[in-house]
């Protein structure tokens, strides 16, 4: 008898567009007990796994709920072997199903490949869905602008419209219908504060209809994150900062980036230690920044003082120029 194979959900969507806000809320909900979660990541250092509150990057946590998290920056084909492997042997507790997080900058089309072409995934894993999260209030424009965004969502089974607190319903009703003249087919929940009505809707998205659309769309190579980066003149930089800082400079550190970067910068995330060496965690999405709100769970490690900033046509030099606000004052 064949034996079955795993359902395997992908959460896609652009940078900042509320994937890791929505799975650490779901990851708690008893609907996502028996779920096995990997978090991919674009940039070197995992913040993502950091930012949900895990303690160890390489390793896989047990959470609450019954729900397993892992972080990889391995391929996909490696991870869900790794994770079936460990499985069998009895080293990791059974699991029924796998939502994989990719990047904001992914496309998915290879990995939605991969999970069909590759033979040894193939033989125990299945898509069972693509999520696209699309943010109510930049995802139409950056839809239009970055191809990723559009690929991630011309190939979604589910789309969530997210941030939908931050609009009056009538505007998030006009963006919802905008999606469903793109999108006919394909069903749309709306998440508020990071959260949907119903956790266990994450897992209705049918993906059958968008084969053709998936392999019209995909390379015959899976893309490397180089050729995003170096197509759209994106790149990720990891900055470090070494001490403390005050509010005063956390405040001119995101007035300089604003002036000067602001309509390049993508993305800016990291954790910093600000007023008496607290762990603040930090968050941009262009040129809009959220008030940093201290770190929860697990201590961040040598993920302290880590900003990691995805922006357009920004190199390392003028990224460190930026970051001056935050260095030590000369003495
Ligand atoms: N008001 C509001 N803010 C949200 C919501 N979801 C996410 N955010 C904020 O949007 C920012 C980006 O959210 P993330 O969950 O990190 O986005 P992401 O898609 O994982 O981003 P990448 O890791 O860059 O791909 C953070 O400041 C979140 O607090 C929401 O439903 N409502």
């Amino acid at each position: 008898m064949a034996e079955t194979t795993t359902p395997v959900h992908l959460l896609t969507g652009f940078l900042g567009s509320g994937k890791t806000t929505l799975l650490s809320w779901l990851v708690r909900s008893p609907a996502f007990a028996d779920t096995a979660v990997i978090i991919n990541e674009f940039g070197d250092v995992g913040l993502d796994h950091a930012l949900m509150g895990k303690a160890d990057e390489d390793d896989v946590v047990m959470l609450d709920s019954g729900c397993l998290c892992c972080a990889s920056n391995n391929s996909l084909q490696e991870t869900l072997e790794s994770l079936y492997y460990r499985r069998l042997r009895g080293e990791l507790p059974p699991f029924a199903r796998v939502v994989v997080e990719t990047s904001g900058l992914a496309d998915p089309a290879p990995l939605i490949n991969s999970l069909y072409a590759d033979a040894s995934v193939a033989r125990h894993y299945r898509l069972a869905g693509v999520v696209t999260t699309v943010d109510v209030q930049h995802g139409l424009a950056t839809l239009d602008e970055f191809e990723a965004a559009a690929t991630q969502l011309a190939v979604a089974d589910l789309v969530i419209l997210t941030k939908t607190d931050e609009l009056e319903p009538q505007a998030a009703d006009a963006v919802a219908q905008r999606l469903a003249e793109r999108l006919p087919q394909v069903p749309l929940l709306r998440a508020a504060h990071g959260e949907l009505p119903d956790p266990s809707a994450f897992f209705g998205a049918a993906p059958e209809h968008h084969l053709p659309a998936v392999r019209g769309l995909a390379p015959a190579q899976p893309a490397g994150r180089l050729a995003h980066v170096l197509r759209y003149g994106i790149a990720s930089h990891v900055m470090r900062v070494d001490a403390p800082v005050s509010w005063a400079q956390y405040a001119a550190w995101v007035r300089g980036m604003q002036r000067a970067a602001g309509d390049r910068l993508l993305r800016v995330k990291g954790i910093l230690p600000i007023a008496g060496d607290v762990p603040h965690v930090v968050h941009g999405v262009r040129h809009l920044f959220s008030p940093p709100r201290p770190h929860e769970g697990a201590a961040p490690g040598e993920l302290l003082g880590v900003i990691v900033v995805i922006a357009r046509d920004l190199d390392a030099e003028e990224c460190e120029a930026l970051m001056q606000p935050l260095r030590p004052p000369c003495p």
